[in-house]
């Protein structure tokens, strides 16, 4: 592997791939081995599922895959800390503890706010297919 330092280093091809099999190792790796990605993985498909039945406007689209985004990749950022955790102080520690928990508590706030996210933008669209809301949004 060559030094990202050296003045005469270039990026190849071949980095970008390699780039692009270890983001791929680690979503399948993350997927594999937390339990919290059979949450949100179901929940993500639900979501995409009824916004094409829906037909949905890509505004809403766009809303929604970025949550389901902000959720993931929160996700990953979160197993990466207890990965690295595990490795370099397997030991019980209240300090580690606090940074576990608030990386654990960055999932849980995108998660709630995605859930608010997705009841208003997926809400009226259903209610109107469901013929409680008219054309206009009106009860
Ligand atoms: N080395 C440690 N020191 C102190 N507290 C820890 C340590 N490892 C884990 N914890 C505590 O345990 C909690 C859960 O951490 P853990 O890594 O087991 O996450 P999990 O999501 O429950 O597990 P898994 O990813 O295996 O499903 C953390 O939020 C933290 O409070």
């Amino acid at each position: 592997m060559s030094d990202p330092l050296d003045p005469n280093h270039r990026v190849t091809g071949v980095q970008w791939r390699n780039k692009f099999g270890y983001a791929f190792a680690g979503i399948r790796d993350s997927f594999l081995t937390q339990a919290s990605f059979w949450v949100h993985l179901p929940a993500a498909v639900v979501v995409i599922a009824l916004a094409a039945f829906l037909q949905l406007e890509s505004w809403r689209w766009a809303v929604l895959i970025l949550c389901i985004a902000i959720v993931i990749a929160a996700e990953l950022f979160n197993t990466a800390m207890e990965q690295v955790v595990v490795v370099l102080h397997p030991v019980r520690d209240p300090r580690i503890a606090r940074a576990l928990d608030a990386a654990a508590a960055s999932v849980l706030v995108v998660a709630v706010a995605s859930v608010a996210v997705g009841l208003i933008v997926l809400g009226p669209p259903l209610l109107e297919w469901l013929g409680v809301l008219g054309n206009d949004g009106d009860l």
